[in-house]
């Protein structure tokens, strides 16, 4: 919780719930707090994978991120309340198109740096395949993997909507200078938080920018 809550001081305005390792009723007590965190500063929770767990703690203040093989959009919004945001991975562009046909209200596009965060099963995107992703986005775009605070300026330029990071915020010292905003340009829509996650946490705490809902 003291990471979530510099992450949310530091300007982050959506935290995401990443727990590869636990079962979900054991994610719920954490899910829940964040929540309320989230709730309390008109930020957004955003939980990994589990559209159950998403529809049990929301709707208000909570949303759901998916991968490519993970449950489809139209699958996922069958559990989730009406309204709850729904992000969809995406490691090319054409997969962007159909995310955003499947329904998808933001889509993430990584990674675009190298990130020893999770496996990499591909060369890192880089900004210029980001502008592809720009070109081919309709709903807003997160940059995602191996972004911080050093590298993060390419990828705002390229059009990312919103950044997701979760080493940069791990990895950061815990002065309160480093865990203001990394970046901000545009306050109302693009900003990194930074906070701090140990290393060995398991529990993956992202802060991002703001995304909003489909327009
Ligand atoms: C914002 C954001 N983008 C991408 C991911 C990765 O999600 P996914 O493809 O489902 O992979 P895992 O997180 O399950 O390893 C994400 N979580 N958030
Ligand atoms: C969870 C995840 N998904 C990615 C993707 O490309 O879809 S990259 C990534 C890791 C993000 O963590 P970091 O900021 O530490 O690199």
């Amino acid at each position: 919780m003291e990471i979530a809550r510099a992450a949310i001081n530091g300007g982050a305005r959506m935290l995401q719930l990443r727990d590869k390792l636990r079962d979900k009723g054991e994610q719920l007590p954490l899910a829940t707090v964040l929540r309320d965190l989230c709730a309390a500063n008109d930020a957004l929770l955003i939980i990994n994978d589990h559209a159950d767990l998403a529809a049990a703690i929301g709707p208000d203040h909570v949303g759901l991120h998916v991968g490519q093989t993970d449950l489809p959009v139209a699958e996922a919004r069958k559990i989730l309340a009406p309204g709850q945001v729904l992000g969809r991975s995406n490691r090319d562009p054409d997969l962007i198109i159909e995310s955003q046909q499947m329904g998808a209200d933001h889509v993430a596009f990584g990674a675009m740096y190298t990130t020893t965060t999770k496996p990499m099963i591909r060369n890192p995107q880089g900004p210029e395949r980001l502008k592809q992703a720009r070109a081919a986005a309709q709903v807003p775009l997160v940059a995602i993997g191996g972004i911080t605070a050093a590298n993060v300026g390419p990828v705002v330029e390229a059009g990312a909507d919103a950044i997701c990071v979760t080493a940069a915020v791990g990895s950061a010292p815990r002065s309160r200078s480093r865990r203001r905003c990394a970046y901000r340009r545009d306050s109302s829509r693009r900003r990194t938080g930074l906070g701090r996650i140990p290393d060995a946490n398991p529990l993956q705490l992202k802060a991002g920018g703001h995304v909003g809902r489909r327009r």
